[in-house]
């Protein structure tokens, strides 16, 4: 079977503040199966967050191959890269990104409005009940704990029926005990719905509950150790 991801020989560089470009990422490959939970550690600015978004079509990579569920991003537009993360991809931001005037249950249903899920109000009150804020559907997001808005951030995620979840740091703002109950959510949720997973995290607690680690410094050739 092949591979949802397959990644081969991508580089990134950013023009730098004082003139000249820096080559944040050079990838030869880096592959995830469907289904598979990996985890991605590395140091601070190693370009984690980079990789998720050349993956997510955030940003187009210089050179290179980004092959997802069968498509190679580079040959999209940027529109077409936009209609297919939405309809591929879903993501969990460090911040969540919740939009503050709307309630959980439109923000979940929010994450469906370009998706694979349609406007589906059953299923968004079911992700919002599997994360346990079945009580909280009518709550704006000033008026939930982190920890609930953040659960609320990872059922909009799956709301569009995604094929990979990419989650960066998804448990950096909640304390250890939460973020491992964050983390397990997360991944029973994608199990549960056969949705792959690339988790950005700096906690080796958590990278070694996954499938696989997969550190920047092995995959990456442009890797510099910060000095
Ligand atoms: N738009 C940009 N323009 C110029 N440089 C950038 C840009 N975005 C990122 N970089 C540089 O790319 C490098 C990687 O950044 P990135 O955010 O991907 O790192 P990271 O591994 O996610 O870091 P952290 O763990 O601290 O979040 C950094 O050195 C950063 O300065």
């Amino acid at each position: 079977m092949s591979n949802l991801l397959e990644i081969t020989d991508a580089v990134k560089s950013f023009p730098q503040p004082g003139g000249g470009r820096l080559t944040v990422l050079d990838v030869p490959k880096l592959s995830l199966a469907e289904g598979e939970q990996v985890a991605l550690v590395g140091t601070s600015g190693g370009g984690k967050t980079t990789l998720l978004h050349l993956i997510a079509g955030l940003l187009t990579p210089d050179s290179g191959s980004i092959k997802l569920a069968g498509t190679e991003l580079t040959r999209l537009s940027e529109q077409g890269r936009d209609l297919f993360r939405a309809s591929t991809i879903g993501y969990v931001f460090q911040t969540f990104n919740l939009l503050p005037a709307f309630t959980a249950l439109e923000n979940v249903k929010l994450g469906m409005t370009f998706g694979r899920g349609g406007h589906d109000t059953a299923r968004a009150k079911d992700l919002l009940d599997k994360v346990g804020l079945a009580d909280r559907a009518n709550y704006r997001p000033n008026q939930l704990s982190v920890g609930q808005q953040q659960r609320v951030a990872i059922a909009r995620s799956l709301a569009g029926r995604p094929r990979l979840l990419l989650a960066d740091e998804p448990t950096a703002n909640v304390d250890p005990v939460s973020a491992e109950s964050v983390l397990e959510l997360i991944r029973s949720s994608c199990r549960g719905e056969n949705v792959a997973m690339l988790m950005v995290t700096h906690d080796m607690d958590i990278a070694s509950k996954f499938d696989r680690i997969e550190r920047l410094e092995n995959i990456n050739r442009a890797f510099a150790p910060s000095v």
